[in-house]
């Protein structure tokens, strides 16, 4: 089956970006295109948290814009980007620990309801009963995303208390909650061991598949990203080196020589 990859949905103008001397991003554009698995990748300290962090509003560049649906940003922030519809995971987990991963996954969903306050207080014009239907609502919303990640098992359990793997679909899940048109996220299988990995890019593609979302993803381990992607983006010293398919990148000299003498 060949999946419908649409027009752009996000464009990144140019971005430069630099902490004192260091030039962590020098200007560096490349697309994404709606309904693509779109990967950055790069050795380490190439700049690709950098660059989610330009695009969630996180950091702000020195130059250049970010355009989102055709609308262009000087500087976004985290709250408008959130509210814009990309939604984001972390490298390093984030999430509550001692909460259940229905709870946890509920903040997600919270995360969203407070970004909607105006369209909520029109959807509810009659008060708490209304509130009271879209509370319901979302935890429907929450139920079928456990169901869909296949942690039903889990549901009540403290999210400290899963194994690592777990906790990273936990951490997808709480992302999905928002559901967001792009989904940006920081090295979905850091740490993980390969059945984990590869639960993880099953689930990856179910997102993309059959919510429609969008991803754009930083990953280390190559086979995963040639395995999952439709194009993918190559970051050398914040410099971009290679943009093109799996196969284009993987023949780019320039590529192949920024990943001699590294670990990935
Ligand atoms: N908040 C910051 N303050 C100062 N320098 C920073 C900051 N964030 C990133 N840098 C620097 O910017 C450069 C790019 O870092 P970045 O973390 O974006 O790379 P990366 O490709 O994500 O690396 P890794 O694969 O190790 O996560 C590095 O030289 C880093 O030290």
């Amino acid at each position: 089956m060949t999946k419908k990859i649409g027009d752009v949905i996000l464009d990144v103008n140019n971005i430069s970006l630099r902490f004192g001397g260091v030039k962590a991003l020098t200007d560096i554009s490349f697309d994404v295109r709606e309904h693509e698995v779109r990967a950055i990748i790069g050795p380490n300290g190439a700049g690709k948290s950098s660059m989610l962090n330009c695009i969630n509003g996180v950091y702000q560049p020195q130059e250049g814009t970010i355009s989102f649906r055709g609308q262009t940003f000087k500087h976004m922030n985290s709250r408008q980007v959130a509210e814009m519809g990309i939604a984001r995971t972390f490298q390093n987990l984030a999430l509550f620990k001692g909460m259940s991963v229905i709870d946890n996954i509920m903040t997600g969903r919270n995360l969203r309801i407070k970004s909607n306050l105006f369209a909520q207080a029109f959807r509810n014009p009659f008060g708490i009963g209304g509130a009271q239907k879209e509370e319901e609502a979302n935890r429907e919303f929450v139920e079928h995303i456990i169901d869909f990640l296949e942690i039903q098992a889990h549901r009540k359990t403290p999210v400290g208390q899963l194994p690592y793997g777990l906790q990273k679909r936990v951490d997808l899940g709480r992302a999905l909650a928002m559901e967001p048109q792009v989904l940006l996220l920081d090295e979905p299988m850091a740490g993980m061991n390969l059945e984990e990995k590869q639960d993880m890019s099953r689930f990856i593609l179910d997102v993309n598949d059959e919510f429609g979302t969008t991803i754009v993803l930083i990953e280390h381990d190559m086979g995963v990203v040639m395995d999952i992607s439709d194009r993918v983006v190559v970051l050398d010293y914040g410099k971009k080196i290679g943009d093109g398919t799996p196969e284009e990148v993987r023949n780019n000299e320039e590529v192949i020589s920024a990943y001699l003498g590294t670990s990935h």
